[in-house]
């Protein structure tokens, strides 16, 4: 469905040059979900943009469904649907009139478009809405309502550039049982960018990592977990040696080379703190309290924390998306 290669923008500013995208290589298959995660200007928008047709390319080529996104842009447009960030239609409209004239901006009849306009108003629960002004809905409201109005011409690919920035959490969640439902009911490809990290972890199959222009991973979310970073186990025991829990631990865990885990053990006078990095940090944990059991330390605590893609961001990048979103 989306071929790009070598794809790159480059933006003049005053005389100072910015690369904004840098000869990014990507393929979305059809019927694929793909997030492009990445923190602030790391050039997710203007790939889009450029995906979308809107944004001329400085260099490399793009290509929907077969066209070329620079000299076929009329027919990538009749492709696609486009969300970009606060759309919001004209406030002082109705919501119906906004999916109407949506609706004829595509060129479909009226019966045509009536029909569409009520089926995303089912789809994205508008219902009772529809003669409300767009400046009179609620922020999740509102963007349900560009969701709906980027599907009035049934495209086969929708791009959602931040979908889910702004909204409480509770408004985000329920965008995304939206954008599930509809991408089951019409079969879309869906790209969006986020800065979400568990949303990116939660809703998309395929993460597209992108930092400085650059794709710096791009694969499931838990095939960057399993590949980039580890889970931790924390374990409190009753006082002993650290040494003998070294011993003890490394049988379970490994060597220390990646992949296999590293332990790291505190001592204090009410016992010690095992710390272990490791893969399937869960099913490791009842081996690691057998292991000490056996070298008489008993276990007074347990936890596994699973990796988390901001595990991966960091140890990508050195740098946490967390904070950096933030
Ligand atoms: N029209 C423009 N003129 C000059 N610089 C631009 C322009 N558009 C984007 N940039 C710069 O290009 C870089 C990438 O911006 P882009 O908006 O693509 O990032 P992003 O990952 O989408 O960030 P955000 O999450 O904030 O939307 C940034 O340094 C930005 O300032």
């Amino acid at each position: 469905m989306i071929r790009a290669r070598g794809l790159t923008k480059t933006f003049q500013r005053g005389k100072e040059t910015v690369e904004a995208v840098k000869g990014i290589d990507v393929d979305v298959a059809e019927g694929e979900l793909v997030a492009f995660l990445g923190p602030n200007g790391a050039g997710k928008s203007t790939t889009l943009r450029m995906l979308t047709s809107l944004l001329t390319p400085t260099a490399g080529t793009a290509t929907i469904a077969g066209y070329d996104v620079a000299t076929h842009p009329t027919q990538v447009r009749a492709r696609l649907g486009f969300i970009g960030q606060g759309n919001g239609g004209g406030f002082s409209y109705q919501v119906r009139d906004e999916l109407f004239n949506q609706g004829r901006f595509y060129g479909l009849p009226a019966a045509e478009y009536r029909q569409r306009a009520a089926d995303l108003v089912d789809a994205l629960e508008l219902g009772g809405l529809e003669k409300r002004t767009v400046q009179s809905l609620s922020g999740g409201q509102r963007r349900r309502l560009d969701v709906a109005l980027g599907l009035m011409n049934h495209p086969p690919l929708l791009f959602l550039d931040e979908p889910s920035t702004g909204l409480d959490p509770h408004a985000r969640a329920n965008l995304w049982e939206h954008i599930s439902t509809l991408r089951e009911r019409f079969g879309m490809t869906i790209v969006l960018t986020t800065h979400y990290l568990e949303e990116a972890d939660g809703m998309a199959e395929r993460v597209v990592v992108i930092d400085h222009g650059e794709i710096i991973a791009d694969a499931a979310p838990d095939v960057l977990k399993r590949e980039h970073a580890d889970d931790v186990v924390t374990l409190g025991t009753t006082p002993g040696s650290p040494d003998t829990a070294r011993r003890a631990l490394a049988a379970v865990v490994g060597d220390g080379t990646p992949h296999t885990g590293t332990v790291q053990v505190d001592e204090s006078p009410d016992g010690l703190t095992v710390r272990i990095a490791t893969a399937q940090g869960a099913e490791r944990l009842p081996e690691a309290i057998d292991a000490l059991r056996g070298v008489g330390l008993a276990a007074t605590s347990a936890t596994a924390k699973q990796a988390s893609l901001d595990d991966v961001f960091l140890n990508l990048t050195g740098r946490s998306l967390r904070e950096e979103a933030a």
